[in-house]
């Protein structure tokens, strides 16, 4: 039998008021909330720095007891009453805003992931990111690079005019001077110099690099728009670029396009006609070098050769797996408003949200964070989110025999009310799901609330919403758990252990009262046993 409890729950009590010394605008109503990672704490709350669109951020640290307002990356949450707040993996902060819209709930301050670390030491300064949470099947941003003239922005053209509401293009800054078709925050952001520098100081870019004797460069806010119009986002960037957004947490799929020879490279650029002999003659230098990079830096997962383009661009929604033209980034199945008065509770990559307050109708949800990608600079993607109601994910229950302790419970045959099962240590083995054939069953448990008043141990067999991994016990079932507990005033539970029934994999929890009524768990036990025994006498049940 496993450890137990193998499960923490872990309260975070939220809405702590703070002096901080620093002067942080905090509006009466509203609450900060306040993290610790190591000695720091990163108190969450107010306005930023006196802009009250922004929701400040301010470090503690404990060894030199100062306050500090860090650099903040992305584009972060408007300030609201009251936040929630979880230390996750790799430096992260989930941030929960209480009573806002569903689309605007969940946020992540990362303050020590690797993107963080780069821009810190890019700086030289403190800096935490944030990255909006995206709920649903979000697919990857895209990076296309490829030699000057080599057709990408052609084929991005024609993946955009194809499939209008599936992509969107990342628009660049750059300080070269704007073609004759070319608009200003269409094509590109054009910009000055020092103007671009500055910015790329602020930690305003994703990226940026010298090319061709110009600088350009991908912000975060261009990222930022066209994830969130629900669109998956196409980069067209050279390979400095793409190196730069690979060593990010974007998370992006690193396409390549090579030319079919150097000499149809110069052809096209001289076809387009929009460069001088001099610049052509530099884009043709650098192009050896890039396609060189391309092909063996390890950045590209896919290279394309654009000889024919018809071919190419057919090659290109291969890789991109298109099949129609449905909306595909982050576009919400159906909107899960997070409570507005709730507490967090965690366990691995699963947040259970409980609703609290007066009117509480004891609703929960569970946010999955197990299959979450991407992070600053852009978005968090890949949030699961799911209601769970009131008991039914409870799918059975029953007493079993306990001997003392936790580890020597006996579990013995459990009959349930239309399911039969073979229990024995660790496993249940479903025998029969139909109707009792005759067989008077009685049903160990009557619905849980009861059922945990009148014995003194209960087993739970929980149905899983999503599959188990055995070393992490699925909290929405310990959730759903607890709450009964809570409602009958009792102590928390410990999880028993991962079992299966057939290829279902079951969560069981076992909750142990020490104390009186036996009479009744006696009585109980000597009726199953009676028809256990019926059972195996009929041969509907078979010893282990
Ligand atoms: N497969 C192809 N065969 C012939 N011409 C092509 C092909 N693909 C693109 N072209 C042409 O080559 C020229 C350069 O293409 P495009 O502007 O798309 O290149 P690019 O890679 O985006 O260049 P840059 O990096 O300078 O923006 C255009 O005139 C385009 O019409
Ligand atoms: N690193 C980045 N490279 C970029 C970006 N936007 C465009 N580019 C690359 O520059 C060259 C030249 O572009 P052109 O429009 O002047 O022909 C091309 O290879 C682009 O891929 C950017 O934001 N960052």
């Amino acid at each position: 039998m496993g450890e137990a409890p193998a499960f923490f729950v872990d309260h975070l009590e939220n809405g702590q008021q703070h002096t901080n010394g620093f002067g942080v605008k905090t509006e009466p109503e509203h609450r900060d909330t306040s993290v610790q990672i190591g000695d720091r704490s990163y108190v969450i709350g107010g306005n930023h720095e006196g802009n009250p669109l922004f929701l400040g951020v301010q470090i503690h640290d404990k060894n030199t007891n100062k306050w500090s307002t860090p650099t903040v990356l992305g584009t972060g949450p408007k300030p609201c009453k009251a936040y929630s707040a979880i230390v996750l993996k790799q430096g992260r902060i989930l941030v929960i805003k209480k009573g806002s819209a569903s689309d605007d709930s969940i946020w992540f301050l990362e303050v020590d992931s690797p993107f963080v670390r780069e821009q810190r030491k890019l700086l030289g300064k403190e800096v935490v990111a944030w990255s909006k949470g995206v709920r649903g099947n979000a697919e990857k941003p895209i990076v296309i690079s490829g030699p000057s003239g080599v057709g990408k922005g052609t084929l991005i053209a024609m993946l955009m005019k194809e499939f209008p509401s599936m992509f969107g293009f990342s628009v660049s800054h750059t300080t070269r001077s704007p073609r004759c078709m070319e608009e200003n925050g269409v094509h590109y952001h054009f910009t000055d110099k020092t103007v671009m520098e500055k910015e790329i100081n602020d930690g305003k870019f994703l990226e940026y690099a010298s090319v061709h004797g110009n600088l350009y460069g991908t912000s975060i806010e261009s990222v930022e728009v066209v994830t969130d119009s629900g669109k998956r986002c196409i980069l067209d960037i050279d390979v400095q670029g793409a190196r730069s957004v690979k060593a990010s947490s974007l998370d992006a799929v690193f396409i390549f396009v090579c030319p079919p020879s150097m000499k149809e490279l110069e052809d096209r650029l001289r076809a387009r006609g929009t460069e001088t002999e001099e610049q052509i003659q530099k884009r043709l230098r650098n192009a050896e070098a890039e396609i060189k990079a391309g092909e063996s830096s390890g950045i590209f997962e896919h290279i394309l050769y654009n000889d024919n383009l018809e071919e190419c661009y057919k090659n290109l929604k291969n890789v991109l797996r298109i099949i129609d033209d449905a909306p595909v980034n982050g576009v919400q199945v159906e909107g899960i408003n997070l409570p507005k008065e709730h507490t967090v509770t965690k366990n691995g990559d699963k947040i259970l949200i409980q609703e609290t307050g007066e009117a509480t109708k004891n609703n929960m949800i569970v946010l999955d964070l197990s299959s979450i990608n991407g992070g600053a600079p852009g978005r968090t993607r890949g949030i699961v989110l799911d209601t769970i109601g009131q008991i039914p994910h409870i799918a059975t229950c029953g007493t079993l025999k306990v001997d003392g302790s936790l580890k020597h419970c006996n579990l013995n045959r459990f009959v349930g009310p239309k399911r039969r099962f073979d229990i024995a240590y660790k496993s249940v083995t479903l025998l029969e799901e139909k109707a009792n054939d005759g067989v008077s069953f009685s049903t160990l448990s009557p619905p849980p609330t009861l059922c945990l008043d009148e014995v003194n141990a209960s087993l739970f067999l929980c149905k899983s919403l999503a599959s188990i991994n055995p070393s992490d016990p699925d909290p929405v079932m310990a959730g759903a758990v607890a709450r009964i507990l809570k409602r009958v005033g009792l102590p928390p539970l410990g999880v028993l252990d991962v079992i299966s029934i057939g290829s279902l994999p079951v969560l069981a929890y076992i909750y142990f009262r020490l104390e009186k009524q036996f009479a009744w768990l006696d009585e109980q036990e000597k009726r199953v046993n009676a028809t256990v025994a019926d059972m195996r006498a009929r041969g509907i049940i078979r010893d282990r």
